[in-house]
C-alpha cells in the first residue's frame, strides 16, 4: 500500500505587489528631446564657470562650498564631479586643518563626505570656558542646522562631535516648534533634519525635497532649472529600465508559480536606485535589482515554505551551481534555479568581455555563502537549538547581506572597479561587515514582530532579550546605540580606506542609507508603507513641474 505523508509548509499570507503591472509598459516621449539637451548644456556651462571662477579667490571660498553643496542637494552632482573634486582638493590643500572661512560645519562635513579625513579640533571653538556649547550658537538656526549634520561625519572617540549632536538635536527641536524663531518652511525643514540627517538620506530623495525647498528660499534660477530638468531626464531613463527589469520578472511570473513569495521588483529597483541613480549606472542597477529580486524569492522559500529536506537539497545544489542538479530538485525550486543560473550566467558573459571573471567569481560566491547562511538558519529552527547572541551573529550578519549585496554592487560598475577594488573585495573588508550588520539590525527591528507570529530564526532582538535577559525595549534602545556605532565606523573606514575610490566606498554608503530608508519605522520593503509608496510615485512616477 503505498502512504503519501502529509507535507507541513511553514505557510504564510503574502500580500501581493501594490504596483500591479503599471510599469511594464513605457512610452519615451519624443518631442522636445533636442532642445532639453541644449538647455541643459547651456546651464551646466554656467554653474560649471560659477565653480571654477570662485576656485581662484580666497574670499569665495564659503561661498564656493556652499554652491558644491547646493549642487549636492540638489541632486545635479554628476554633471560636475571633476570640477567638484577639483574645487575640493584645491580647499584641502589651501587650508589643511586650518580653515579660517566662516561656516566651520559645512567645510568640515563637506570635505570628510569627500574623503579628507580633516580634523574635529575646530569644534572647540564653539565651546565656552565651562566647556559647554555658546548659547549664542542657537542664534543663528542654519549654522546651528549645519553644526547638526556635521557631527554624522564623526567617528568613535570624537567626544566634541557626540556632545555637539545632543546639544544641536535639542535646541533644533525646541526651534522648530517655536513660532518666533522658524517659520513653517523652516520648521518642517528642521523636522526632517532630526528625523533623518542628511548623511543617511539618499540622494535622490534629499534632490526632491531639496528642489522644493530652494525654490521658497533665495535662490539661483539655473541651478534649480537645471536641477528641476536633470531629475526629469533621470526620471525616463529609470522608468525605462523599469519597463525592462518587469518584462524579465513577468517572465517569472511569482504571483502564480511562487505564491508564497514575495512579489517585490519595484521594492528591488528603488533599493538599486538608492545605491546609484546616476546615467553611466544603468547596467548596475539592472544587474542589482535582479539579484535582490531573486535573493527575496529565495529568502521565502527558505523562510516560509521549504521543508527541512528540500532546502537541503537546494542548498546542496546551489553550492554545486550546475544545470545538471536541476533533475534532483522539486518542481517549484526548479523554476528558481534555473531562473538564478541563467541571470548569473547573463551576468556572466557580459563580465567576461570586460576581463572580469574575478570580479563575477567573487559575487558568486558570496551568493554561495549568503544561501548557506539560510540553511543554517533554517537547521537550528529545524532542530529547536536557540544560539546563542554569538553564534546567533555569526551567522545574521552574513544573511544580513552586506557581502553579497556590495559585490552584487560591483558587477554592472564596468571600468571604476578595479583589480585593486575586486582584490580588496575579496578580503571581505570591514565596510562589508558594516553594512551587514546595520541590514541584519535594521531588519530584525523593523519585522521583529511579524516574525515572531510564526516559526522564525530568532531575531537579534529575541537573541538580546534571551541572552541579558532585558525587555523588549531595552533591547531595542541597545540595538540602535549599535547601529550608531557602525555608523561611526563606516565613516572611519569611508576616510582611511584608500584602496578604492570614493564611488566605490559611495556604493557602500548608499547602501547603508538605502536600508535605513527601507526599514525606517517598518519592513517598507515587504509592506510598502505610506511615506515609502509616496517615494516610489515622486521617484518613478510624477515628473517635476518645470
Ligand atoms: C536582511 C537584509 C537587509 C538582507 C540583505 C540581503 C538581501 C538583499 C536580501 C534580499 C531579500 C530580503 C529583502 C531579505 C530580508 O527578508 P526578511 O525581511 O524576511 O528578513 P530575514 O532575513 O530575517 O528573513
Amino acid at each position: 500500500m503505498s502512504f503519501q505523508q502529509e507535507v507541513i509548509r511553514p505557510l504564510r499570507y503574502m500580500q501581493p505587489s501594490v504596483w500591479g503591472d503599471q510599469f511594464l509598459i513605457y512610452n519615451k516621449k519624443a518631442q522636445l528631446a533636442d532642445e532639453v539637451d541644449r538647455l541643459v548644456d547651456d546651464l551646466k556651462e554656467e554653474v560649471r564657470k560659477d565653480i571654477l571662477a570662485a576656485l581662484d579667490v580666497p574670499e569665495e571660498h564659503t561661498r564656493l562650498l556652499k554652491l558644491i553643496d547646493t549642487i549636492q542637494r540638489l541632486g545635479i552632482s554628476y554633471y560636475f564631479e571633476e570640477d567638484i573634486d577639483k574645487a575640493l582638493q584645491h580647499v584641502y590643500e589651501a587650508y589643511g586643518d586650518d580653515w579660517n572661512g566662516s561656516n566651520p560645519s559645512l567645510w568640515f562635513r563637506l570635505l570628510r563626505q569627500h574623503g579628507f579625513y580633516i580634523s574635529c579640533d575646530v569644534f572647540d571653538n564653539f565651546k565656552d570656558e565651562q566647556g559647554a556649547f555658546k548659547e549664542s550658537l542657537t542664534s543663528d538656526v542654519e549654522e546651528l542646522l549645519e553644526l547638526y549634520e556635521a557631527t554624522h561625519m564623526r567617528v568613535q572617540g570624537e567626544t566634541v562631535l557626540d556632545e555637539a549632536l545632543i546639544f544641536t538635536r535639542t535646541r533644533l527641536a525646541e526651534i522648530a516648534k517655536d513660532p518666533i524663531r522658524s517659520n513653517s518652511t523652516m520648521s518642517s525643514h528642521i523636522q526632517e533634519a532630526l528625523e533623518q540627517p542628511l548623511r543617511k538620506r539618499l540622494p535622490r530623495l534629499e534632490a526632491l525635497r531639496y528642489i522644493h525647498f530652494y525654490q521658497q528660499a533665495s535662490h539661483n534660477e539655473s541651478l534649480l532649472k537645471l536641477a528641476k530638468l536633470g531629475f526629469n531626464m533621470l526620471q525616463s531613463l529609470h522608468k525605462m529600465e523599469l519597463s525592462q527589469l518587469s518584462k524579465w520578472w513577468k517572465g517569472i511570473d511569482v504571483p502564480n508559480n511562487l505564491p508564497y513569495a514575495r512579489d517585490r521588483l519595484v521594492e528591488s529597483y528603488f533599493w538599486a536606485l538608492g545605491v546609484y541613480f546616476e546615467p553611466k549606472y544603468s547596467l548596475a542597477r539592472i544587474f542589482l535589482t535582479k539579484v535582490i529580486a531573486m535573493a527575496t524569492v529565495i529568502d521565502d522559500t527558505y523562510d516560509a515554505y521549504g521543508t527541512y529536506e528540500e532546502l537541503e537539497i537546494f542548498t546542496e545544489a546551489v553550492m554545486r551551481w550546475s544545470v545538471t542538479c536541476l533533475d534532483m530538485l522539486p518542481g517549484y525550486m526548479k523554476l528558481i534555479y534555473q531562473r538564478l543560473l541563467d541571470m548569473y550566467k547573463e551576468m556572466e558573459e557580459i563580465l567576461e568581455k570586460e576581463g572580469k571573471t574575478d570580479l563575477f567569481n567573487c559575487a558568486k560566491e558570496f551568493m554561495k555563502t549568503f544561501i548557506k547562511g539560510y540553511m543554517m538558519e533554517a537547521k537550528w529552527l529545524h532542530e529547536g537549538y536557540i544560539p546563542t547572541t554569538e553564534e546567533h551573529a555569526s551567522v545574521a550578519y552574513v544573511t544580513g547581506g552586506g557581502s553579497i549585496l556590495i559585490t552584487s554592487c560591483f558587477l554592472g560598475m564596468a571600468d571604476i572597479v578595479t583589480d585593486r577594488s575586486i582584490k580588496w573585495a575579496l578580503t571581505e573588508p570591514p565596510l562589508f561587515k558594516a553594512s551587514s550588520k546595520i541590514g541584519r539590525l535594521l531588519n530584525d527591528i523593523a519585522g521583529h514582530k511579524e516574525e515572531q507570529e510564526r516559526k522564525h530564526f530568532p531575531s537579534s532582538v529575541e537573541s538580546y532579550k534571551k541572552q541579558y535577559d532585558v525587555t523588549e525595549e531595552y533591547a531595542y534602545d541597545l540595538l540602535h546605540k549599535q547601529i550608531e556605532d557602525v555608523w561611526k565606523d563606516v565613516n572611519r573606514e569611508s576616510l582611511l580606506c584608500k584602496d578604492v575610490s570614493m564611488p566605490i566606498l559611495m556604493v557602500t554608503v548608499n547602501l547603508i542609507r538605502t536600508l535605513e530608508v527601507l526599514y525606517k519605522d517598518n519592513d517598507n520593503f515587504t509592506h510598502a508603507g505610506e511615506e515609502f509608496i509616496s517615494h516610489i510615485n515622486s521617484l518613478l512616477i510624477h515628473a517635476i513641474s518645470i
